[in-house]
This record gives C-alpha cells, sequence and structure tokens, in this order.
C-alpha cells in the first residue's frame, strides 16, 4: 500500500469519521504553517540572530527571536484562514480576535516549545490545540474551555526529522515531512503508549522542592532493581516537553512537572491551554494517561489564558500508581 500524504489522511479519516471539511483545512494550513516555521529552525546559526530577543513574555520569560518568528508565521495564517475567529498564544498577553469572519475555531498555540533549546541545536516544537467558537462576542473567557472540549490537537516536533503529530478524537497519527517532496507522510499510524515503562522524564534538580508523592514515586524508580519496584529505570530530561512526549508516543514511559514549594503559588510550571490540554489529550488518546496527581488534567477548568497546571503524562499503570500516592496518607505522620 502506498503511504497516504497528510493530504490524503485528512480527507479519508474525515469521511470515516464524519470530521467537518472546515477543521481539515485548518489542519492542513496548521501543518503548512510548521513546514515554515521548521524551514526557519533549520537555518540555525546562518540566521545570525538565534538568541534573546531582547523582550519578555507576559509571563516574565526572556523571548528568544524565533519564539516571535513563530509566533508571526501562526498569527498571520490564522489571520488570513476563513475558519479561525481568534487566536491565544504563549507569546501574546491577550487574545487576537480576527472580526468580519464566520469562523467556527478558536485556535491555540506554544509557537516554539522548548525554546532553550534552540541555541544548542537540540529539538523544540510547535504545540496546537483547536477549540469550537462559543457563541456570542470573542473574549479571553472564550477560550476557558475544559480538555475535554479540543477539536483537534497536535504538534510538530523540528528534530532529526520534522515530524507533524496529530488527533482529532479517534487515535494519535504521526507524519513525517519528506524534504524532497516537500509533504507530510503518514509514518506512524495509532501511535500507542504501553501501560508499562522504565524510564522517566523529570528535572531532577528540583528535587528538594518537590512534594512528598513525587518524592516517594522517584525515590522508589531510582532505588530499582532492590527497591520495592524490583526493576530498574532510565532517566531522560530533553527541556522540551513536545520531544518528550514524543519520546512517550514512541517507546513510553513517564513525564513529570508537577507542583513544586517554588511554583504552588502559580499552579505549577507548565501552561494548561496551549502545553498540557493538547499534549495530555494526545497521550490519553494513544491510551496513556494526563493527571495533576489528583483529576485528569482535561477536566479542569480554566480560569486564565496562561493558567498553569502540574504535569504528569504517560504510562497508565505508572501514573496509576503515582496518582495512588496523591490520596495516600502515611499513618505515622
Ligand atoms: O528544563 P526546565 O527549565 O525545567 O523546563 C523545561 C520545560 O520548559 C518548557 O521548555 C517550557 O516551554 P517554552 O519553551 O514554550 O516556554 C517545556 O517545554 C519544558 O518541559
Ligand atoms: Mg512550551
Ligand atoms: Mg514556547
Amino acid at each position: 500500500m502506498v503511504t497516504p500524504t497528510l493530504a490524503q489522511f485528512l480527507t479519508g479519516h474525515g469521511q470515516q469519521f464524519n470530521v467537518p471539511g472546515e477543521s481539515l483545512s485548518l489542519i492542513a494550513d496548521i501543518a503548512a504553517t510548521c513546514k515554515d516555521i521548521a524551514y526557519e529552525i533549520s537555518r540555525g546559526a546562518l540566521r545570525g540572530n538565534m538568541g534573546n530577543a531582547g523582550s519578555e513574555n507576559s509571563q516574565g520569560e526572556q523571548q528568544k527571536t524565533l519564539d516571535l518568528i513563530s509566533h508571526d508565521i501562526f498569527a498571520n495564517m490564522a489571520e488570513q484562514q476563513p475558519h479561525v475567529a481568534a487566536i491565544a498564544s504563549e507569546e501574546m498577553e491577550h487574545v487576537q480576535v480576527f472580526s468580519g469572519k464566520n469562523a467556527a475555531y478558536l485556535l491555540v498555540f506554544d509557537p516554539l516549545d522548548g525554546s532553550s533549546n534552540v541555541d544548542l541545536n537540540f529539538s523544540v516544537g510547535s504545540i496546537f490545540s483547536l477549540l469550537p467558537k462559543p457563541a456570542g462576542t470573542i473574549v479571553a473567557q472564550s477560550f476557558f474551555q475544559p480538555g475535554t472540549s479540543q477539536i483537534a490537537a497536535g504538534y510538530a516536533l523540528y528534530g532529526t526529522s520534522t515530524m507533524f503529530v496529530l488527533t482529532l478524537g479517534h487515535g494519535v497519527y504521526g507524519f513525517t515531512l519528506d524534504p524532497d517532496s516537500g509533504e507530510f507522510y503518514l509514518t506512524h499510524p495509532e501511535m500507542r503508549i504501553a501501560p508499562d515503562a522504565q524510564e522517566f522524564a523529570i528535572n531532577m534538580s528540583n528535587q528538594r522542592f518537590w512534594q512528598p508523592p513525587v518524592q516517594r514515586y522517584i525515590d522508589e524508580c531510582i532505588a530499582g532493581n532492590s527497591g520495592p519496584r524490583g526493576k530498574d529505570f532510565n532517566m531522560r530530561w530533553v527541556a522540551a516537553m513536545v520531544a518528550e512526549v514524543h519520546r512517550l508516543l514512541i517507546r513510553g514511559g513517564v513525564f513529570l512537572y508537577p507542583l513544586d514549594k517554588r511554583t504552588v503559588g502559580r499552579g505549577g510550571r507548565l501552561r494548561l491551554l496551549y502545553e498540557a490540554n493538547p499534549l495530555g489529550w494526545l497521550v490519553q488518546q494513544a491510551g496513556g494517561m494526563a493527571t495533576t496527581g489528583h483529576r485528569s488534567i482535561l477536566e479542569v477548568e480554566p480560569t486564565s489564558l496562561h493558567q498553569r497546571v502540574p504535569v504528569m503524562l504517560g504510562a497508565r499503570n505508572e501514573l496509576e500508581l503515582l496518582v495512588s500516592y496523591h490520596s495516600f496518607k502515611d499513618p505515622s505522620a
């Protein structure tokens, strides 16, 4: 069988699951946007202005030049796209509404995830989530929809090859960009995350700030074969959530960015609308679990655009164990 292109896949999958044509054309445009961003990133040091842009986003984080370029590429596409009513982005404090369009969707994105990796020539990505436009005038609150409302979600990974990974709520599909033809081809149909795992990803330098359930879980992983888990674990940290989630989809494991003593006041580190919800939904669609430790990430009711949330993603059996530690009351305490 000939490998389908993304366009052919969208037509077939769309017919099979009755997906509205407008959302399919929008997804095709998002994939084209990611191709443009991949090109900009691939120019690397040749571009001459790789580093900090000298500005901060509304969350007080240094913006890289490529954060801003990637945001502009997304925003320009969305403005011209007939089906996007408004956008929200990591790199923009407020929502941007495109008036005069009779469009059905809101688009939320992290234009460049893991951008501290850019100077290193390591993996980075773009993350997006598509929400239905509620009736009435669009305001920031229009975007405050739980992850369960998402219509489509996905990411592009700019790694050793460029990939586009997508869910429309019927499984997870991965496409690889062919640099010769400029087409995305379906190379990873029906991606799945195995329920058991022996690999975890967490920023270990935050260990002293973690809460007891995560301390216990990671201590037990590190104790390995001679500890209560009775098996050895491996550890990875790419410092780009999008690449960590891709690893989960390729070879399993868990990815944790939990609440810690420093982030408890702001709810966590990673952002709900454009990081945790889209990637959490992909993980769930692949048979994995996406939890805050207490509840499904996708059920969290957003109350602000750049809201943060504790994130625990990946292998179901591992995460069920970690969730059980969150409800465990130490009788000796
Ligand atoms: O290594 P650190 O500093 O703990 O943080 C890494 C995390 O920060 C992020 O890079 C935040 O995303 P942005 O680069 O989009 O701000 C995540 O992708 C990643 O998981
Ligand atoms: Mg990010
Ligand atoms: Mg970003």
